[in-house]
C-alpha cells in the first residue's frame, strides 16, 4: 500500500460570507489515528469533505505524497475518492440488499460501466468482501438484508464496504453519533483494529471528548473553521478544553459515549 503523508496548506472553504474552514494547515503522517473535535458548525465535516473532494476548496492545497489532490480531475479524481474511503453517521447502506452485496458496492469504483451496471463481481471480490466482513465479526450476517441490522452492525458493514475499496485513508464523519454506547465502542474498536493492523490512516470527526481521548493518537480541535488545538490526546486537559470552548463547551464534550472499559452489549436486533 502507498503510505504517504497528507498535507493541508491554507485550506479554506467559504459558503457565501461564511468561512466554514479557515486556512487550515497541518500534516497527517501515514498510520495516524486522528480525531477532529469541535462544537456544531466548527467545520469538521467540511474539512473531511474537502479532503476527499466531495466539495472543492475556495483556497489552499491538499497534497498526498506527490499528488496535488485539489488539482485532480476526471479519472484521477475518481481514483482519489476511491483512495479516501468515507463512512458516515447514517451508514448509507441499501436496506433492501443483503450485507454481502452492500460490501461489494465498495468495489464498483474499480469496475467499468457495464459490469458496475450489472453488479457483476468476481469470486476474488466476493472472497475479499467476506474477509472484510469477517474482520468486523459480520460474516455470519452476509446474506441478511442490511435493513434488518442494528445501527452498530450497519456501521460495521459500512466499514467493510470502505475496506474493499483498498483505501489509503479512512475518513469517518461522526461514525458513532447515532449509536448507543455498546455499539459505539464496537465501531471505534473496529476502526482502531484496522488502523493498527493495516497501518491505515484514520481521520474521524467525533463529538465526544472521552472517545477522542480513548482512541486517538492525535486530536485536532476546531472552532469557527480554525484549528485551535493540535496535539496528542493527553494534551487535551480540562483546562485546554475550557480555554478552547469555554465552560459551556466543556460540558458539551465531556459526556460519555464510548469507553474502552464498556463490555460489549447485546445487539438491539439479532438475526
Ligand atoms: N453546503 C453548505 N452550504 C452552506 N453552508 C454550509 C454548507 N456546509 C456547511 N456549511 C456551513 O459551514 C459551517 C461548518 O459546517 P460543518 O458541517 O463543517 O460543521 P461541523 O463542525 O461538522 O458541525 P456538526 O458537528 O454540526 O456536523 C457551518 O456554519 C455550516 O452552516
Amino acid at each position: 500500500m502507498e503510505r504517504h503523508a497528507l498535507s493541508l496548506t491554507g485550506l479554506t472553504r467559504r459558503f457565501g460570507e461564511n468561512t466554514a474552514v479557515d486556512a487550515v494547515t497541518l500534516t497527517i503522517d501515514p498510520g495516524q489515528f486522528v480525531g477532529v473535535i469541535g462544537r456544531s458548525g466548527a467545520g469538521k465535516s467540511t474539512l473531511l469533505r474537502l479532503i476527499n473532494r466531495l466539495i472543492d476548496p475556495s483556497a489552499g492545497e491538499i497534497v498526498f505524497g506527490d499528488r496535488t489532490v485539489n488539482d485532480l480531475r476526471g479519472k484521477a479524481l475518481r481514483d482519489w475518492r476511491r483512495h479516501c474511503a468515507m463512512i458516515f453517521q447514517q451508514f448509507n447502506l441499501v436496506d433492501r440488499l443483503d450485507v454481502l452485496t452492500n460490501v461489494l458496492v465498495g468495489r464498483l469504483a474499480h469496475h467499468g460501466f457495464a459490469t458496475s451496471m450489472a453488479m457483476q463481481f468476481s469470486d476474488e471480490e466476493r472472497t475479499m468482501a467476506i474477509e472484510a466482513l469477517d474482520r468486523l465479526d459480520m460474516a455470519p450476517k452476509a446474506l441478511q438484508r442490511a435493513g434488518t441490522l442494528s445501527g452498530g452492525q450497519q456501521q460495521r458493514v459500512a466499514i467493510a464496504r470502505a475496506l474493499v475499496q483498498n483505501p489509503r485513508i479512512m475518513l469517518a464523519d461522526e461514525p458513532i453519533a447515532s449509536l448507543d454506547p455498546g455499539n459505539a465502542t464496537k465501531v471505534m474498536d473496529a476502526l482502531r483494529r484496522i488502523n493498527r493492523e493495516d497501518g491505515l490512516t484514520v481521520l474521524t470527526n467525533l463529538h465526544t471528548l472521552d472517545t477522542a481521548r480513548s482512541y486517538c493518537d492525535r486530536v485536532i480541535a476546531m472552532r469557527d473553521g480554525r484549528v485551535m488545538f493540535d496535539g496528542p490526546a493527553s494534551g487535551l486537559t480540562d483546562r485546554v478544553v475550557r480555554d478552547i470552548y469555554g465552560s459551556a463547551g466543556l460540558e458539551e464534550f465531556s459526556e460519555s459515549v464510548t469507553s474502552t472499559s464498556i463490555q460489549p452489549q447485546a445487539e438491539t436486533i439479532s438475526a
